[in-house]
C-alpha cells in the first residue's frame, strides 16, 4: 500500500512504520495520523507480521508531536474530515498501538517531544539511540495529551517524575530516559534499527498466543486511560479554541517566547 506521509515495509517477521516527514521533525498532521492507524491495521491483519518497529525518518526526529504549521483556532486546519473535533484522530492512533496483540517497538532516532512523545510512550517498547531527547511542551505551546501522555507516563516512571515532565518541559537524554524506566535500552545511532530488528526476531521465537495475551492482561491495568483520553480529547477541542492555547501556536510559529501572563485568571 502507498502512503504520503510514511513509509510501511514487511519484512522477515516484523513490519517496520517510518514516519517521513523529516523536514519538520516528522511532526504529524490528521492525513499522517489516519496513514499511522491504517497501516497498523494491515500490521494487524497480516499473519507474517509478529512485532512492529515504529520510527522516523532522517537522524534528527522520531516525532515532534503535531504540526504546528497547520493548527488553528479550534483544530487542525483543512482536516474536518477526521472524527474528532480537533481535525486529528489521534484517539484512533492510540488505540490500535495498544489493542494490536503484538508487540510494538518505538526506535527513537531522535526528538521524541509532545505527541510524538506520547507515542513512545504507548509503545511496549522502547529502543533509544543515545541521541535522542524526549519531553511534553504542550504548556509551551498551549496543548496537552491528558490520558495516556499523562496517567499512563505516571505509571511508567511515577507521579512526581511524570508531574515534573509536564510543569517545567524540560528535554531529558536518553541516559537520563533509561535512568528513569522511560526506554528499555540505549544504543549508538548507527545500530539502532540494527537493534530493534535483532528484538523483533527474538520475539518472533515466541509462542504468539503467549504474547497476546501478555500484553493484552498489561494494557488492563491502563485502559482507564482510555476513557480519559477521550473526555480530554473534547476539552482540548474547546482549549484549542482560546487566544491562550493560540498564543503558545503562535510563539512556536513566529520564533519567540509564549506570553501567557494576561491569561492568569
Ligand atoms: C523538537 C524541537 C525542540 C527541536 O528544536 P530544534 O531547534 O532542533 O529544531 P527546529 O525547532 O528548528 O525545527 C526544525 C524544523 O522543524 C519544524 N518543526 C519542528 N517541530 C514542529 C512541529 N511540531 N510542527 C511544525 N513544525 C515543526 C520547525 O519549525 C523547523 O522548521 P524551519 O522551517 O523553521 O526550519 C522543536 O522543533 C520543537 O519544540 N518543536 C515543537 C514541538 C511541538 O510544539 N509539538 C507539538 C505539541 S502539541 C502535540 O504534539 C499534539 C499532540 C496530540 O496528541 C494531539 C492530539 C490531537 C490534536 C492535537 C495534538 C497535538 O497538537
Amino acid at each position: 500500500m502507498n502512503f504520503d506521509d510514511i513509509i510501511y515495509e514487511v519484512s522477515e517477521s516484523f513490519a517496520t512504520i517510518t514516519i517521513n516527514r523529516p523536514k519538520v521533525l516528522n511532526a504529524f498532521t490528521g492525513h499522517t495520523v489516519h496513514e499511522l492507524t491504517q497501516a497498523f491495521m494491515l500490521a494487524w491483519s497480516d499473519r507474517s507480521v509478529r512485532s512492529v518497529i515504529l520510527t522516523g525518518a532522517g537522524d534528527k526526529a522520531f516525532c515532534a508531536g503535531g504540526d504546528q504549521s497547520r493548527r488553528e483556532h479550534g483544530g487542525y486546519a483543512g482536516q474536518r474530515e477526521a472524527r474528532s473535533d480537533l481535525g486529528i484522530d489521534i484517539e484512533a492512533l492510540h488505540s490500535v498501538i495498544r489493542d494490536i496483540p503484538k508487540p510494538v517497538i518505538a526506535a527513537v532516532n531522535g526528538y521524541a517531544i509532545g505527541g510524538g512523545h506520547v507515542l513512545h510512550v504507548i509503545c511496549d517498547l522502547t529502543i533509544a539511540s543515545d541521541q535522542a531527547r524526549f519531553g511534553q511542551i504542550g504548556p509551551k505551546v498551549g496543548s496537552v495529551d491528558a490520558g495516556f501522555g499523562t496517567g499512563y507516563l505516571a505509571q511508567l516512571v511515577g507521579e512526581k517524575k511524570a508531574r515534573e515532565i509536564w510543569f517545567l518541559c524540560r528535554q531529558y537524554s536518553a541516559a537520563e530516559a533509561r535512568e528513569m524506566g522511560l526506554v528499555n535500552a540505549v544504543v549508538p545511532q548507527e545500530r539502532l534499527i540494527e537493534e530493534a530488528r535483532a528484538w523483533a526476531r527474538e520475539i518472533a521465537q515466541l509462542s504468539p498466543t503467549a504474547i497476546k495475551l501478555a500484553k493484552q492482561s498489561f494494557n488492563m491495568a491502563s485502559e482507564k486511560f482510555r476513557g480519559v483520553e477521550a473526555f480530554a480529547s473534547s476539552a482540548l477541542a474547546l482549549y484549542y479554541d482560546t487566544d491562550e492555547a493560540m498564543e503558545g501556536r503562535n510563539a512556536f510559529v513566529e520564533k519567540r517566547r509564549p506570553d501567557f501572563a494576561k491569561f492568569v485568571k
